[in-house]
């Protein structure tokens, strides 16, 4: 577990932070600008230091302000890559990957170069390559430094669109393949749903949500950030089986619920995340028969949240352990009669779950 605990003061920010974060996948920092996400992420380097508290990482005493502890950045075996690659101009790539290691693991050399994509890349200079490029080396330099975590500063921030999608499958593997934990600062809810397992919201220096990215996902304090047309739920699923004739494939929610989708390259067995937007969840009472409608799952009624000004009713579903958001009409609320604990059949459109709402874990 990353333990951290600490309070510092930035110039009007009083940061305050308490934290558990697991010791592997993606943990994402998300919050406003201003919110303090950088600050926390410097004193984990150590690049500046908090005015009290502890910080550790595993076994690993980073910090501890009472007894004295407070290692230097470079000893604290953390990877860091910011938002502009910072390459040294004027050393190939194969030279700014090496930079700092003093004994050259070659299989491991390997096996970042080859996870990133960049073997071809090793003899050209910084000026040739693309940002996704240099991002990709930025990456693999950190990774290469063997740290116990790493610390990504909004990686993609710099690059446009088509560059975002070109590094995108690279952090999706790394966020598989690589064993140590990955902090990563983001803006982007895309980014999140796409790469983070566990997420962490900041304001004005503390935390409000942290957890896993199912629950804070569907959290109140993730109402704000997402306008009506995207609040969604995140459902985690294991892939079943494609259907022979047609483009869906079967995922399932537990051992008796089942999502069909846009058809998946994943394999049987293998886990996916599946964002269902609120809007294309739709309700009945009785288990229809001969519809259009490819998913029907039994649900059971935790909460019903009227929004009054706009005559919109939200309704949170339990299915076995997960928790799926319908929105639906007041008029349709009163004509059901629905109260929680009622036994439901929640409706998703197949089509409405398409290739931007599926992300492999
Ligand atoms: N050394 C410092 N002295 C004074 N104020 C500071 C210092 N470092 C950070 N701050 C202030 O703390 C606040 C948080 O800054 P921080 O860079 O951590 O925010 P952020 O959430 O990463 O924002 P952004 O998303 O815009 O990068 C800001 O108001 C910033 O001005």
């Amino acid at each position: 577990m990353i333990a951290i605990d600490v309070k510092q003061k930035l110039g009007d920010l009083e940061m305050d932070v308490q934290l558990r974060l697991p010791m592997q996948g993606i943990t994402a920092i998300f919050g406003r600008s201003g919110a303090g996400k950088t600050s926390l992420i410097n004193v984990l380097s150590g690049l500046t230091t908090p005015d009290s508290g502890a910080i550790s990482l595993g076994q690993h005493v980073l910090y501890n302000q009472q007894l004295g502890i407070n290692l230097p950045p470079e000893k604290r075996r953390i990877g860091y890559v910011f938002q502009d690659a910072r390459l040294f101009p004027h050393y190939t790539v194969a030279g700014n990957l090496r930079y700092g290691i003093k004994h050259e693991d070659s299989e491991q050399f390997h096996s970042v170069t080859q996870l990133l994509g960049i073997e071809r890349l090793l003899k050209r200079y910084p000026a040739s390559l693309s940002g996704g490029e240099k991002q990709r080396v930025a990456i693999g330099r950190a990774l290469l430094s063997n740290p116990a975590m790493l610390l990504m500063d909004e990686p993609l921030a710099s690059l446009d669109l088509p560059r975002k999608q070109e590094l995108m499958p690279y952090l999706e593997r790394l966020a598989k393949e690589v064993k140590i934990p990955i902090v990563y600062v983001t803006h982007s809810l895309d980014e999140i749903l796409r790469l983070a397992d566990h997420m962490v919201m900041i304001h004005h220096g503390k935390v409000v949500v942290s957890g896993h990215i199912n629950s804070v996902w569907g959290s109140p304090e993730m109402r704000p950030w997402l306008p009506v047309k995207e609040q969604s739920s995140l459902l985690s699923a294991r892939v079943n089986h494609h259907h022979p004739h047609y483009a869906l494939t079967q995922v399932m929610l537990n051992h008796d619920a089942y999502l069909w989708v846009n058809r998946l390259q994943s394999v049987r067995g293998e886990w996916v995340r599946v964002r269902v937007h609120s809007n294309d969840v739709s309700l009945t009472k009785v288990k229809p028969e001969q519809t259009s409608i490819r998913n029907v799952i039994a649900a059971k009624i935790d909460k019903i949240h009227p929004v009054d000004e706009l005559e919109r009713i939200e309704v949170r579903l339990r299915i076995g352990e997960a928790q799926l958001w319908a929105n639906i009409t007041k008029w349709a609320a009163d004509e059901l009669h629905l109260c929680v604990g009622d036994k439901v059949f929640a409706q998703i459109k197949g089509v409405s779950v398409t290739q931007e709402d599926l992300a492999q874990m």
